[in-house]
C-alpha cells in the first residue's frame, strides 16, 4: 500500500489554530493518533516537516523520513530530540521559547505558596472536619522570604517580577546576564550555587539539565531545615534520592515538583512516602493560554522555514 501523503506530521495533539495555519498555507497535516512507531511510519514517509511535544523524536523516526526538512517542539525542552541525527542531515530544530513562560512562572509560585501554606494538608484537614490545622501547622508568607533562582532565562525572570511584587527578595546564579542587568531588575547577583542555596529560604529551579544533578544531599543541606525547594525545570536538576531522604529526616521543610527523572512517577519511588511534598504531572505548560501560543508560533517557524525552501506548494522561496 502506498504511504499517504502527508507533509506536515504532528506527533502529538497542538491547538488547533496551528493546524489551520498550516492547512491554510496549502500543507497536508496529519495529526497522529498514537506516538507509537507503528502509526507514524507511514507518515514520516513522506513528511517535510515534524512538530513533536515532550515525545520528541528518535533516531529510528529521523531514520524513517527522508524527507525531513524541518522538525519543530511546542515547548521549550528538546531534550528528547535525537539532535545528532539532524545535524547529521542539517535539518534545522526549532522550539518555542518563551512562549509557555508565563503559565511555569505561575506554577512555580503557586508551588510555593502550596509548600508556605501547607495547602495539600490543609485540604485533607478541612475535608476531614480538622479545624485545629493552624494551631498543628505552623506556615509562612512569601512576603520578605529570600527566592533563589537557578537560572535566569525566560520562566525565571517572569517568577522574579512575581516574587517581587509579593514582596520577596530574589537573588540568581546565571553565567549568562551580568549583575548589572540584575541590579537594574532590582535582583541580587550570587557568585555561586552554594552561596546562593545558603542565602534562600526558597530555592526554585529554572536551569536546564546537566550531567550531574545540581541539587543534591549537600546542596539540600545548605538549603537548610527551613528551606522549600521548587522544580518546574527537568527531573534530571534533582538527586531524588537525596531529596527523598532530606524530606524524611526534615533536613529541608518542602518541596513542589512538577518535573521528575522518569515521569510518570514510577510504583515505589522514595519520593512517594515523602512528607511536606507537593507532585504535580509536568502542567507547567499545558495552560490553554500556553498551548495556543506554542502551537501558532511554532507552526509559524515550520511554515517560515518550508517556504524559505520552496517545499510549500504555491509559495516560492
Ligand atoms: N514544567 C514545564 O512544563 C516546563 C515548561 C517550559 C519549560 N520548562 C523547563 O524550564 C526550564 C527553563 O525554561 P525557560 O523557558 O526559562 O528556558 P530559557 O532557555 O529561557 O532559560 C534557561 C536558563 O538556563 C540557563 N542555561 C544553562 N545553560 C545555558 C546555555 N548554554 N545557554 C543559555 N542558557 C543556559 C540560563 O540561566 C538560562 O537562562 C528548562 O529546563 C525547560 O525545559 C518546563
Ligand atoms: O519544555 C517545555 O516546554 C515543557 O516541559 C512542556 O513540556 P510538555 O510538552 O510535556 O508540557
Amino acid at each position: 500500500m502506498d504511504a499517504p501523503r502527508c507533509d506536515c506530521l504532528i506527533v502529538q495533539p497542538i491547538a488547533q489554530s496551528a493546524v489551520r495555519l498550516l492547512e491554510d498555507a496549502g500543507l497536508v497535516v496529519h495529526v497522529a493518533a498514537s506516538t507509537a512507531f507503528a502509526h507514524l511510519e507511514p507518515y514520516l514517509a513522506t513528511a517535510r516537516a515534524v512538530i513533536t511535544r515532550n515525545h520528541g523524536l528518535s533516531e529510528e523516526e529521523i531514520a524513517a523520513a527522508p524527507d525531513l526538512r524541518m522538525v519543530g517542539v511546542h515547548g521549550t525542552g528538546t531534550d528528547k530530540v535525537h539532535k545528532a541525527s539532524l545535524a547529521a542531515r542539517d535539518i534545522p530544530l526549532a522550539n518555542t521559547p518563551g512562549a509557555n513562560a508565563q503559565s511555569v512562572a505561575e506554577l512555580a509560585i503557586g508551588l510555593m505558596l502550596t509548600c508556605a501554606r501547607s495547602l495539600v494538608a490543609a485540604d485533607q484537614a478541612s475535608r476531614s472536619g480538622d479545624h485545629l490545622f493552624s494551631q498543628k501547622h505552623r506556615t509562612f508568607e512569601l512576603s520578605g522570604r529570600r527566592l533563589g533562582l537557578v537560572g535566569y532565562g525566560h520562566i525565571a525572570k517572569l517568577v522574579a517580577g512575581i516574587a517581587r511584587a509579593f514582596g520577596m527578595e530574589v537573588a540568581t546564579v546565571s553565567r549568562f546576564t551580568p549583575a548589572e542587568e540584575l541590579a537594574e531588575q532590582g535582583i541580587l547577583f550570587s557568585p555561586d550555587l552554594d552561596s546562593l542555596c545558603a542565602w534562600a529560604d526558597i530555592v526554585s529551579l529554572h536551569g536546564i539539565p546537566q550531567a550531574t544533578p545540581v541539587i543534591d544531599a549537600r546542596r539540600l543541606a545548605l538549603i537548610g531545615a527551613n528551606g522549600i525547594l521548587i522544580n518546574t525545570a527537568r527531573g534530571a536538576l534533582i538527586d531524588e534520592d537525596a531529596l527523598a531522604t532530606a524530606l524524611r529526616d526534615g533536613m529541608i521543610a518542602g518541596a513542589g515538583l512538577d518535573v521528575l527523572t522518569v515521569e510518570p512517577i514510577i510504583s515505589g519511588h522514595p519520593l512517594l512516602d515523602c512528607p511536606n511534598l507537593v507532585l504535580t504531572p509536568h502542567i507547567g505548560g499545558s495552560t490553554n493560554e500556553a498551548l495556543e501560543k506554542t502551537g501558532l508560533q511554532i507552526a509559524g517557524k515550520v511554515l517560515a522555514e518550508l517556504k524559505a525552501i520552496g517545499r510549500v506548494p504555491g509559495a516560492g522561496p
